[in-house]
């Protein structure tokens, strides 16, 4: 299959080329090659070779979008709603990468695909506006959350750094959700693709016990405990309220359920504390 892959300077989309490479020639297209800012760049993919176009490119700086919300509804609304409107014209398929935080997060527990959203950010809105219209024009949506893996430091690199560095580690302890690594995300979308790419929106991260940025936290500490015989001090907790950079209003409750992709894969998603180790054995040994 031929695939074409936005946002491949990221973290998902180089996951994924990386990935999907091994089995399908990928065509990358970084901002340099497509633009999702200016709507004559994005309409160039009319005349491009595909049979399927994946869209991880996106605007993710919440407090950036707060400050631009023209670029963010350019970017992570009308972008993809002209890419799947272009798809559907041309008889291509489409899957897009949308977030937990389309949801408020007032109600702890696990959202499913059938909880309506409700977004309290200018980054939810536009990414809840660009995955509607995507999944309007028959197109695929997989919603991820607090994404990590080798392509991109994430919050746990920045745990791993500062305990390997001895220093004191925080972290947020009263906002909850459930991470997904990207190497995982890679193998999901693989499977995804052989299965026909079906229609519709799927919650994609992995299992395991909902947590918080803290709970990621002592899991690193742990893992350093057992695996080097670092006795660290424990994590300190942090409320949402004191996270003075965090001038986008961010959802505390936004943990997802993954039954319908566990259902259409056949198995279940890895338990994130495994997913977890195997990053941060990578991340040990590449030092
Ligand atoms: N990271 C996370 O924790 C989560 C991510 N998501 C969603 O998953 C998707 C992938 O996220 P992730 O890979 O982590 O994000 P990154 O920020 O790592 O990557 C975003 C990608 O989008 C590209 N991009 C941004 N603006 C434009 C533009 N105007 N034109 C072309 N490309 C552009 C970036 O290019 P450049 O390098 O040039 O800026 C980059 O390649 C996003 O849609 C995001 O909303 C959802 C939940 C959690
Ligand atoms: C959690 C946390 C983050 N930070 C820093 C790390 C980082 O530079 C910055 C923002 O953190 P995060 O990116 O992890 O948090 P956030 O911007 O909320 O991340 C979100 O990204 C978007 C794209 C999504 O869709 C969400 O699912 C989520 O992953 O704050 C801390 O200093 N301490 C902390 O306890």
């Amino acid at each position: 299959m031929r695939l074409a892959i936005t946002g491949t300077t990221g973290r998902v989309g180089r996951a994924l080329a990386d990935r999907l490479s091994r089995d399908h020639e990928v065509i990358e297209l970084p901002r340099t090659r497509l633009d999702l800012a200016d709507p004559a760049s994005v309409e160039q993919l009319e005349d491009l070779d595909f049979d399927l176009l994946l869209n991880p490119g996106g605007l993710t700086n919440l407090e950036q979008c707060e400050d631009d919300p023209d670029l963010a509804w350019q970017v992570n609304a009308e972008a993809p709603i002209r890419m799947a409107e272009i798809c559907r014209r041309t008889g291509r398929k489409i899957l897009h990468f949308s977030t937990d935080y389309v949801f408020d997060g007032i109600e702890p527990g696990r959202r499913s695909e059938e909880d309506p959203p409700s977004p309290i950010s200018v980054y939810g809105r536009t990414k809840e506006k660009g995955e509607r219209g995507v999944l309007a024009t028959g197109g695929t949506v997989l919603r991820v959350s607090w994404v990590f893996g080798p392509e991109k430091a994430a919050f746990p690199d920045l745990v791993l750094a500062r305990a390997l560095a001895g220093e004191e580690v925080s972290a947020v302890a009263d906002k909850f959700s459930l991470p997904a690594y990207t190497r995982d995300l890679g193998e999901w979308t693989s499977a995804l693709i052989t299965k026909g790419c079906p229609s519709g929106l799927f919650h994609a991260c992995n299992g395991g016990p909902v947590t918080s940025w803290h709970g990621i936290a002592v899991e690193i500490l742990a893992y350093l405990k057992e695996t080097r015989g670092m006795n660290l001090p424990a994590p300190k907790p942090l409320l949402l309220a004191e996270m003075s950079a965090f001038r986008a209003p961010r959802p505390r409750h936004t943990a997802m359920a993954t039954e319908r992709l566990e259902s259409l894969l056949g198995e279940p998603l890895r338990d994130w504390r495994l997913a977890l180790r195997e990053h941060l054995d990578s991340r040990i040994l590449s030092r």
